[in-house]
């Protein structure tokens, strides 16, 4: 067999069954997705006062750091997608990008939103996006099956985290299936949510959490209370000290990797063949490449797989073997797991 029928490239790529378990909601609509709004927005209001997506946010940019990542939701995103009808059409098209792209699973994850301006509640978003999934994933024509996730963002107070904890409870059995904490990095003190996390877990929930993805929220204290909630996944997993590295590996803690949106918002130091992704695929943990934030960072998953082969030189069946170690963390349970099984035990791409 030639090497280029056997090598990861763009096409293999495009069409590997791929596993999508970190990316949230807002930061996977494209740009287009967010022009369209805001055309819709500005044809309902012509005094609509935000900027066009398509100058606001340049097709070309993507090297947005954490201190203006952050920003661009709590002052940009959110004025756009501010009412239920833009919120479903960014759904709908989130899941379409994504199918497109060839996952075939995915867990979204979204911290519920209030938009108080508009009468809408958190629990009218969650059921808003939750309803818009369902009616995906009833949709037999769709080869993509998705999930949502929950996330208390570290900036929420107590009684917020509460609200989160409360609304993935009563949507359990609608398609939440885990709990997240999510959100800058350099705000908030982790412990005060130990009570919070503590219930969601008694209730059943799956939960990720963002570990160490800035330094600042890499304090022993801190990695040392995130840890002691027992988490199922860990996010990003950047600033980890050997000592927490060895835990995640006994507890087998799968780890949601971000390749491009690591490099681009150079959360660590070098570039692609520096990631820690070289570390983490040695050990017996599943590790799940994902995107983060497609619509900022414009990676899609095929090309984090792809980047990953070229930058860790590894052949199809070393992608085989990374896909398959992911569907041991993913959050919806046996039936998933023997779905996504099937399907790369018949996908007929490995050698085409
Ligand atoms: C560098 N990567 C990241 N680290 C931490 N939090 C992130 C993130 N990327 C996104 N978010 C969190 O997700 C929200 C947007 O989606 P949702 O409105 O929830 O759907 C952001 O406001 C932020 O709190």
């Amino acid at each position: 067999m030639s090497a280029a029928a056997t090598s990861v490239d763009e096409r293999f790529a495009r069409c590997l069954p791929k596993i999508e378990l970190h990316a949230h909601l807002t930061g996977s609509i494209s740009r287009e997705c967010l022009h369209d709004i805001w055309e819709t927005q500005k044809g309902q209001a012509p005094a609509f006062d935000v900027e066009d997506p398509l100058i606001a946010i340049p097709s070309d940019k993507v090297d947005y750091d954490l201190e203006t990542f952050f920003p661009l939701f709590s002052s940009y995103i959110y004025k756009l997608c501010s009412d239920l009808p833009s919120i479903e059409y960014s759904t709908r098209a989130v899941l379409q990008d994504f199918q497109v792209d060839g996952v075939v699973y995915l867990e979204l994850r979204t911290t519920p939103r209030a938009i108080r301006e508009n009468g809408i509640t958190k629990d009218d978003y969650v059921r808003t996006v939750l309803n818009i999934l369902s009616a995906w994933n009833s949709n037999a024509a769709n080869t993509l099956r998705a999930y949502l996730i929950l996330s208390v963002d570290r900036r929420n107070t107590i009684a917020q985290a509460e609200e989160v904890v409360d609304l993935c409870i009563k949507y359990q059995s609608a398609g939440v299936v885990g709990i997240d904490l999510c959100g800058d990095p350099a705000k908030g003190d982790v412990r005060i949510f130990t009570d919070t996390f503590a219930r969601a877990k008694a209730a059943g929930l799956n939960m990720t959490l963002h570990f160490a993805e800035a330094k600042v929220s890499a304090s022993d204290m801190e990695l040392e209370t995130l840890l002691s909630w027992m988490p199922n996944r860990l996010g990003h997993v950047i600033h980890v000290k050997e000592e927490y590295c060895k835990i995640i590996e006994q507890e087998n803690i799968g780890v949601e990797l971000c390749l491009s949106c690591n490099v681009h918002a150079r959360m660590i130091t070098g570039t692609y063949s520096d990631h820690h992704f070289g570390t983490w695929r040695h050990t017996n943990v599943p590790v799940a490449l994902s995107t983060d934030d497609v619509g900022v960072f414009c990676s899609p998953l095929s090309n984090e797989y792809e980047l990953a082969a070229q930058h860790f030189d590894l052949s199809r069946t070393e992608i085989r073997k990374l896909c398959v170690s992911a569907i041991e963390s993913i959050f919806t349970g046996e039936d998933e797991k023997t779905r996504l099984r099937s399907i790369y035990a018949e996908w007929d791409g490995w050698t085409a």
